[in-house]
């Protein structure tokens, strides 16, 4: 079964000429996927795109075969918040908040999300905490300090519990590692993988280090899925 499958998505940035054309493409269950392409290609367009946030001028967009262009706004975001785990290179940690607290965040805005963790683990916290640990947390979390006090990379896989965390089934990924050096890129990457793949759930990772895509089931570059040339791009993804 596909997970995300879209079909003749097309999309403007206001009334400039279309940015993305994809006439087909999907990810199936479990897969991991690399996509990578210029810069100013479109890539953070397309990922919003599937979450919901933008909404495109045509086509199907398919999430666990719901269409999520045709929900309202309101069913969109509880759909987002039940489906999806967001990993962003900013983060996106409340920076005053516990560790803990930033990871159980996703089940208070998702019963489904919270059911699942109570299923897995006994408990949300309990959920909160396996995820911690299994990341290499276990000490920051005995003290549980506020997220601003971890470095770079603990704070990244905060970010990443709290991605999993009620096993979404679709995890987006945009330029997670960006913020790491070569060897704790690699390190991240085997965390991300091995938990995306511990709960089967999909993975779309963005980003501009083709090494990465090695370590992927599919490695898609977005100009050859999107029928617009965009010619302003500096293609560092080479
Ligand atoms: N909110 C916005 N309003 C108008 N145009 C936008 C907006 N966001 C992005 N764009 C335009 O859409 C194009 C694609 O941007 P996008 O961020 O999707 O590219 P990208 O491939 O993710 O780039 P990068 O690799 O540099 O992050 C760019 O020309 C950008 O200026």
């Amino acid at each position: 079964m596909d997970v995300v499958r879209l079909q003749n998505i097309v999309f403007s940035w206001g009334k400039d000429a279309p940015l993305i054309d994809i006439p087909s493409f999907s990810l199936g269950k479990g897969e991991r996927v690399f996509l990578q392409g210029a810069s100013g290609s479109g890539k953070s367009t397309l990922l919003n795109l599937i979450t919901g946030l933008l909404t495109p001028e045509a086509g199907h967009m398919y999430v666990n075969d719901v269409d999520v262009a045709q929900l309202s706004m309101l069913r969109r975001d509880r759909f987002r918040a039940d489906n999806i785990g967001f990993v962003f290179q900013s983060f996106n940690l409340l920076p005053y908040l516990s560790l803990l607290d930033n990871v159980v965040l996703p089940c208070r805005f998702s019963t489904l999300r919270k059911q699942k963790a109570i299923e897995r683990d006994g408990s949300v916290k309990r959920s909160a905490q396996r995820l911690l640990s299994e990341l290499g947390l276990a000490s920051q979390l005995k003290t549980n300090q506020p997220v601003i006090q971890l470095s770079v990379g603990q704070q990244q896989r905060v970010a990443v519990a709290r991605a999993l965390i009620g096993s979404p089934r679709l995890l987006i990924a945009d330029e997670p590692t960006s913020a790491l050096d070569a060897d704790s890129r690699q390190q991240f990457l085997d965390l991300l993988l091995r938990e995306v793949k511990t709960q089967n759930s999909t993975l779309l990772l963005v980003s501009h280090d083709p090494v990465l895509g090695e370590r992927f089931d599919r490695s898609v570059s977005l100009s050859h899925i999107n029928s617009v040339a965009v010619a302003q791009g500096v293609n560092n993804a080479a």
